[in-house]
């Protein structure tokens, strides 16, 4: 049995992935953590959760429970999934990381941290949208430029980073099919007299409202065709169980960063 922190734990990835590691026959939860301050710390998690004792404590200093996990999963913020980096490289334990909106400067650390201890990394956990990744690349590869890209994506109103983690794959994805880099051809946030659209350029959208659990639609748009790719997720068990599969598959792993396309062998 794996044992498992889950940092962020009343969020709402938290939450669902405390029920998937609890349904678990492979790990087992030995911490979760919330941020300082939050009123969960210090209680039972199962109790927090307005439910019966579960023998797991909710911590704010992740150093109580990292030092018994083999894996953590972390879909928090930029600065906590950063600092949580170096605890689980220190403790050489397996880091997942779910969360999205990293900047350049966090990547950088999160690429030293994977020096010591195997860290595992995407903008989307699920299944479809890893596949979605190598079809948007093959497809990106197989047409020129005569076909306009865009990237768009709708969200829950509670999102706070735009475009998500999962358009920014796609849009790699397309930009890597047509032996581009995205930093050099993405356009997104248009607003106002914006000119006509760049041939060659990747454009990105983003939808904001309800309760939308993640949307994504790849468009291939020519002069009299369009192809469009989608993946709809309609429940968040889908990043939780891929979140999951990746810590499990991430032991015995040496150091260095992976990602989901590594895990499902895509
Ligand atoms: N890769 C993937 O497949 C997916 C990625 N995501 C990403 O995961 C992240 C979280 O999403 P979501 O669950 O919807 O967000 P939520 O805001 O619901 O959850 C984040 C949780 O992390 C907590 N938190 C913040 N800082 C710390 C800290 N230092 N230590 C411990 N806990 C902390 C927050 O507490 P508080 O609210 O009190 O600050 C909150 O409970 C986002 O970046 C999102 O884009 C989401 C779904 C799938
Ligand atoms: O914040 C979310 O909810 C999600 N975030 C990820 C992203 O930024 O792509 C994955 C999923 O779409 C849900």
């Amino acid at each position: 049995m794996t044992g498992i922190v889950i940092t962020g734990a009343s969020g709402r990835m938290g939450q669902m992935l405390i029920k998937v590691v609890e349904a678990s026959d492979h790990a087992h939860l030995v911490g979760v953590t919330e941020r300082e301050g939050h009123p969960w710390v210090g209680q039972d998690l199962g109790v927090a959760m307005g439910q019966s004792e579960m023998g797991v404590p909710v911590v704010s200093d992740a150093i109580e429970v990292v030092k018994d996990a083999q894996a953590i999963i972390d879909f928090t913020s930029p600065a906590a999934s950063v600092a949580m980096a170096e605890l689980a490289a220190q403790a050489r334990a397996v880091h997942v990381i779910g969360t999205t909106g990293l900047s350049d400067g966090d990547l950088a650390k999160i690429k030293a941290a994977a020096r010591h201890a195997p860290i595992v990394r995407a903008g989307n956990m699920s299944l479809g949208v890893n596949l979605l990744v190598q079809l948007t690349k093959k497809v990106a590869a197989a047409l020129d430029e005569d076909y306009d890209i865009e990237v768009v994506e709708a969200h829950h109103r509670h999102k706070v980073d735009a475009p998500s983690g999962t358009a920014l794959m796609l849009g790699e994805a397309a930009a890597e099919g047509r032996g581009v880099d995205l930093n050099d051809v993405k356009d997104s946030g248009r607003d106002g007299i914006t000119g006509a659209r760049k041939r060659g350029d990747i454009g990105f959208a983003a939808i904001r409202g309800g309760d939308v659990v993640g949307e994504h639609d790849v468009i291939f748009a020519a002069d009299g065709e369009r192809i469009v790719l989608r993946h709809l997720a309609t429940d968040r068990a889908v990043f939780a169980r891929g979140a999951l599969k990746a810590a499990l598959w991430g032991q015995g792993k040496g150091p260095g960063e992976y990602d989901m396309l590594d895990v499902l062998g895509l």
